[in-house]
């Protein structure tokens, strides 16, 4: 019996190395080839440490290289759920999307989102006032990651799911849980044997999110697509006076004409993904580092009031978040010590030459998958005079201006940069400037006692328990 079983295991490896061979081999030779480099370097033998990150922004490097864009093979779970749009393609497909997809965040557009943010900001304080005023804590994160899924579903795919006030649970808890699955299989070599995923039942579980988002999406691409072919074959004329219906990220994918349904669906859910769980970090890292700071909270409140007065229904506009300025450096200081994408990755296309102070160049082979740790490159007391601290006077005007600008990479560099990361700063701006207008908040765990963990996004280990008192008298 025993014996049958070995051997099984033994011809399902064996395949599988068949099956692989092409990448075993060139597994070997990069090892082979990063060995002889590494022998260069002082340190641990077994551990080859590169020094500091700051070698990759210098000279040849990878950030601003316009050819070592190609995502590694950690990507490679995540692809089976948003395909391979535009966070993991690479060359010809990449380039070409990346230029179409360029215009979607243009100033226009934003302005539109901007709408949406304001909407759902206002909707999140109405469902915490409930919550204000009591001494008994509460976990912060899941009301906003409801809040940024409701954004990002209506600036993405134009429909309105609202969960934040008990909609569409389904679709949430299944993206919730994609989100989960793919980070506990990227940490887990032995999930990575297909037959262990399935067996410990998390595969089949993500093959059941997997269908159930991705068919979500569909429908509303099919019906968006039936809605605008119905509009453009009416024979009524729009109405001026009734106020134009606003133009979803879908809705522009559609008109572009050069994408198929499933092309569509990748960017869409590449959005999805992208576009809420980052946000919601950074919000609910903001609130907590300025509940532990109630002389900076202080001084955001003050801005807020300098803007609104006792006026809590007043919209903000552009010209309303322009002038939130102490917020936006509390929101930069924040992502620089909780980066909500904490490490990327690339496989090199071509070998890097990386300078060596005292020993001949060290090459990184083409073929070599390396991690670039964002939070480690934010952390550089080279240019931030209190690194492991919360002070946003590192974004001082002229602080900012003498810095370098690799130094600060929260939304990643280069060609390969963030694509949402306007989008991104004035959703964060929007919703945080609601809730400090409307509440005084105190955290009850520190950082850094209170450790923020990486999970595929960066979160606190203990969740991000706080008070919330009403400034307005009910
Ligand atoms: C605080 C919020 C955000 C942070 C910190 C953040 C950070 C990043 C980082 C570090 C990358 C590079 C990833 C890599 O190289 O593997 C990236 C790429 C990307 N982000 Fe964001 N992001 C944020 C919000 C958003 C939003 C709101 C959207 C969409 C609405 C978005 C869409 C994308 C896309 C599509 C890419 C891939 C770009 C490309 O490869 O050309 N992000 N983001």
């Amino acid at each position: 019996m025993y014996t049958a079983i070995f051997t099984a295991i033994i011809i399902y490896f064996l395949l599988v190395a068949f099956r692989k061979r092409r990448e075993l081999l060139e597994f070997w030779r990069v090892r082979r080839v990063c060995n002889e480099q590494f022998e260069k370097l002082t340190g641990p033998p077994a551990v080859p440490i590169f020094g500091s990150t700051w070698y990759f922004k210098k000279d040849p490097i990878i950030f601003d290289s316009s050819v070592n864009i190609s995502k590694s093979s950690q990507y490679e779970k995540l692809k089976e759920w948003i395909g391979d749009g535009l966070l993991i393609s690479t060359n010809e497909k990449w380039r070409s999307r990346r230029k179409m997809l360029t215009q979607t965040f243009h100033f226009a557009v934003l302005k539109d989102y901007q709408k949406v943010f304001t909407a759902q900001g206002k909707t999140l304080v109405e469902v915490l006032q409930f919550r204000a005023d009591n001494m008994n804590p509460i976990d912060i994160l899941p009301y906003i990651k409801r809040c940024t899924l409701d954004i990002i579903c209506e600036t993405a795919m134009g429909c309105s799911i609202r969960c934040q006030t008990g909609g569409n649970d389904g679709y949430v808890n299944s993206v919730k849980r994609l989100s989960e699955l793919v980070w506990l299989y990227e940490k887990t070599p032995l999930y990575w044997i297909s037959p262990i995923w399935y067996l410990s039942g998390k595969g089949f579980e993500f093959d059941k999110h997997v269908r159930s988002t991705t068919e979500f999406t569909r429908r509303v691409i099919e019906n968006q697509r039936t809605e605008i072919s119905r509009k453009s074959s009416s024979t009524t004329t729009e109405n001026p006076d009734q106020p134009k219906k606003r133009q979803a990220f879908l809705d522009f994918l559609i008109n572009c004409q050069e994408l198929s349904d499933e092309d569509i669906r990748e960017e869409v859910d590449t959005f999805m993904f992208e576009g809420h769980d980052t946000t919601s970090s950074g919000i609910t890292f903001a609130i907590w580092f300025l509940g532990q700071h109630p002389e900076y909270q202080r001084r955001v409140q003050d801005e807020l009031d300098d803007i609104f007065g006792d006026d809590f229904e007043r919209h903000p506009d552009s010209e309303d978040l322009q002038r939130m300025k102490f917020l936006e450096q509390c929101i930069k200081e924040t992502l620089r010590i909780t980066p909500p994408v904490p490490l990327i990755s690339r496989k090199l296309s071509e070998d890097v030459k990386i300078p060596h102070p005292t020993k001949p160049d060290v090459i990184l082979p083409a073929g070599m998958c390396i991690i670039l740790k964002i939070v480690s490159i934010l952390k550089d007391s080279r240019f931030y005079e209190r690194p492991w601290e919360f002070y946003p006077e590192h974004f001082d005007p002229e602080r900012v201006t003498s810095r370098e600008a690799f130094a600060y990479v929260p939304f990643s560099a280069g060609p390969r940069n963030c694509i949402g990361q306007k989008f991104a700063m004035l959703e964060e701006k929007t919703v945080l400037s609601w809730i400090f207008r409307y509440f005084s908040v105190t955290s009850l765990t520190r950082y850094p006692d209170d450790i923020p963990i990486t999970e595929l996004i960066l979160k606190p280990v203990n969740g991000t328990q706080v008070i919330l008192r009403n400034r307005r008298k009910l």
